[in-house]
């Protein structure tokens, strides 16, 4: 039987592009879209099938920033397959962004400004809320909901004799700086998205430590700068217009403007063909395209604490047990209402 992949996040941008490319390098891969818009997902499907005419692609509901989504999804993933060989955790959000447009302008004359285009350091900050069930947007999507997925899978992908791959889409703009193991979710800062991603790469590192004799192996992957829906909603759409000819001489200086799908997913399909056992739980797997167009992988250290990892990999547990109990609270008292009409009727 052909392996298993899962890929949430996969009916645009990177996702999309790697859905294409294992397309592209195993024709014989039962390939499971998890996307929220399932008509966009249907759409994702029929294009995928015109250039991979016989592929077997599937379609999973999943919004992965709702706890009850999540569950269901899960519970569907288990009836439907044996075994999941790779579960891709790529969809995410960045919401209401804004750039420090000072802050660019000074960053372009100081030393520091391949670093700036590199990681966005100092010049993003984004607005977050709570989601209708008590979690940050962003850490609910990008993070949270990743984790009780694969908590919920982990049946499926800890198997004897077997190994299951997670690989993360995470980014250079994960900073330490950024999170804070005393507000995990990030409700008192302004730069939800890089915290998420900073909690992402704990994570991983937390899992390998914890699961990898059970067969379940993480890693972290950096796709450079694309251009994608997400980074479309940066800045005004004519401004993107305006700056792409800079953006492609940019390219030619800085190896992490991978701009285009394809380039960006290049870690993410690189690491589909590797051996875990030779992978470093500790590096993050970078996206580059050199100047004259070659895209190729690069693994490069995480500045991780492996006491704060552990620390993290707690409160994870500590939340998703706390979920647990207000969903069931929930569902019991759904049950008892719907008795009670009953009664009445
Ligand atoms: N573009 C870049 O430069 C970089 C991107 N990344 C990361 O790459 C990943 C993919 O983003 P990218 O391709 O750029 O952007 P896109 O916006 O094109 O893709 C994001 C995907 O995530 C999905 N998604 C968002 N929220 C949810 C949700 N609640 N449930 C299920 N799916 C959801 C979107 O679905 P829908 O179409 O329904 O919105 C979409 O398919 C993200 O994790 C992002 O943080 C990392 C570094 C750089
Ligand atoms: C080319 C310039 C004259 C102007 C572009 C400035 C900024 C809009 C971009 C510079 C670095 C970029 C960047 C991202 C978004 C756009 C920039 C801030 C990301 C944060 C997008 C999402 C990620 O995960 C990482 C990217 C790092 C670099």
């Amino acid at each position: 039987m052909g392996k298993v992949v899962i890929v949430t996040g996969a009916n645009s941008g990177i996702g999309l592009a790697l859905c294409e490319r294992l397309l592209t390098e195993d024709a014989r891969l039962r390939l499971c879209l998890a996307c929220r818009n399932m008509q966009r997902a249907e759409a994702t499907r029929a294009a995928l099938l015109t250039s991979h005419s016989g592929a077997s692609v599937d379609l999973l509901h999943l919004d992965v920033g709702s706890v009850r989504s999540v569950l269901s999804a899960a519970r569907e993933v288990k009836a439907k397959y044996g075994r999941i060989d790779f579960l891709y955790l790529n969809a995410g959000i960045m919401p209401n962004p804004t750039v420090d447009i000072k802050a660019l302008f000074r960053g372009l004359f100081s030393r520091n400004v391949i670093n700036m285009f590199a990681t966005a350091e100092g010049l993003l900050t984004q607005q977050d809320s709570p989601n209708s069930d008590g979690l940050q947007e962003v850490f609910a999507t990008n993070l949270f909901g990743h984790f009780l997925l694969i908590r919920e899978l982990e049946p499926l992908m800890c198997q004897p004799g077997r190994t299951s791959r997670l690989i993360w889409t995470s980014s250079s703009n994960a900073r330490r700086s950024a999170f804070s193991i005393d507000d995990i979710q990030h409700r008192h800062g302004k730069e939800p998205y890089s915290s998420s991603k900073y909690a992402s790469d704990m994570l991983s590192l937390a899992l390998n430590k914890h699961k990898n004799h059970q067969g379940l192996f993480s890693s972290v992957t950096c796709p450079g700068l694309v251009m994608t829906n997400l980074t479309f909603g940066i800045l005004p759409s004519f401004f993107w217009t305006l700056i792409m000819p800079i953006m492609w001489l940019i390219r030619i200086f800085t190896n992490t403007f991978t701009l285009t799908p394809y380039n960006g997913a290049e870690a993410l399909h690189w690491l589909f063909l590797q051996k875990p056992e030779s992978l470093d739980p500790r590096a993050k797997y970078h996206s580059l395209t050199s100047g004259s167009g070659t895209n190729y992988t690069e693994p490069r250290q995480m500045d991780i604490d492996d006491e704060i990892s552990e620390t993290f990999y707690s409160k994870l547990l500590e939340l998703e047990k706390a979920i647990r109990r207000k969903v069931s609270e929930r569902n019991a008292e759904n049950k008892a209402y719907q008795r009670y009409l009953g009664e009445v009727e």
